[in-house]
């Protein structure tokens, strides 16, 4: 990761150096994941068969609201590969007495994209604070946002894997007003009460309220581009910015495309599914 998070500082050197990188070695996936990695070119697998295995490296694609934090987080504990949301390297430095506080602040607070190259830097800093502390792998969320941030990515290191989750994008602006935070613990909570019914062909969906406990209920707080005016204008953004990065890796046989089927208790063991992953064999070999 060293490599990695040294070259995403300098996309121009990405590319002479790109044989450097540690990401050639062989990635452990889980068995039934295979079919989604692009066939490597004959040298590479060679290079590969002989390199020590090394952590995922994913990506998580998705509107507002869909759940990337969720499912991403909880990935993350069951691959011991590092979480890394751009959308909180972002809010840290917003909150923090930094240079580029009060400017990150009046972008994110009109629901519009931070430039590529302070976001490259936010995420190159997490990377090396992250190595330092031994972490190996990554799975993406938020990044990359556009086709240039998904070029430079794609020049430094190998993507395993894609998910992009999908939802309806009445109940992504309902989920997105819904989100609260505990101001103490930092637990994520939603008071959305999703429950609709199915017409005209299209399936019904039901998302459960996922509330705080008691000692979380008087500290919640919203964040300041969770109103419907901003939501709006990330939905927007995102169809325009962001989806293209779909195809983008639709194209390279990268993209699992996982509708999200409701709150969940019923996505999550599905998430798994279609990942071919048994939670209980993770545990074990994490434990191990
Ligand atoms: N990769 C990125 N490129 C540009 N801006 C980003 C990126 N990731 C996060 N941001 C900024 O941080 C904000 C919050 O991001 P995030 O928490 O991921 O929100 P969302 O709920 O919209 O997915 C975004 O609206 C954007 O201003």
């Amino acid at each position: 990761m060293a490599a990695f998070s040294r070259l995403l500082r300098s996309s121009s050197s990405a590319r002479r150096l790109l044989s450097s990188l540690t990401s050639k070695k062989q990635s452990r996936l889980p068995a039934g994941l295979a079919h989604h990695k692009a066939a490597p070119a004959r040298t590479e697998a060679a290079a590969a068969a002989a390199a020590p295995e090394r952590n995922v490296h994913w990506v998580f694609l998705g509107c507002p609201g869909v759940g990337k934090g969720t499912y991403a987080s909880r990935l993350s504990n069951l691959l011991g590969a590092p979480h890394i949301a751009t959308g909180d390297l972002v809010r840290d430095e917003l909150n923090s007495s930094g240079p580029l506080s009060r400017q990150l602040a009046e972008i994110v607070n009109k629901g519009k994209l931070v430039s590529d190259e302070i976001i490259i830097n936010l995420l190159s800093k997490r990377l090396e604070n992250g190595e330092a502390k031994g972490g190996s792998g990554f799975i993406l969320d938020g990044f990359p946002r556009t086709i240039r941030q998904a070029e430079i990515l794609e020049g430094v290191t190998e993507i395993d894997l894609v998910i992009n989750l999908k939802l309806r994008e009445d109940i992504l602006l309902e989920k997105c007003l819904g989100r609260r935070m505990c101001s103490q613990c930092g637990g994520n909570f939603n008071v959305a009460d999703i429950n609709i019914k199915g017409e005209n062909g299209r399936p019904g969906i039901s998302m459960a309220p996922l509330l705080p406990p008691p000692h979380c209920a008087s500290k919640l707080i919203t964040r300041s581009d969770d109103t419907e005016e901003v939501v709006k204008e990330r939905l927007r953004i995102y169809h325009e910015k962001s989806q293209p990065v779909e195809q983008f890796y639709r194209s390279r046989g990268k993209l699992l495309e996982f509708d999200l089927p409701g709150g969940i208790p019923e996505s999550w063991p599905k998430l798994l599914q279609a990942l071919n992953i048994e939670e209980h064999d993770c545990k074990k070999s994490a434990a191990a």
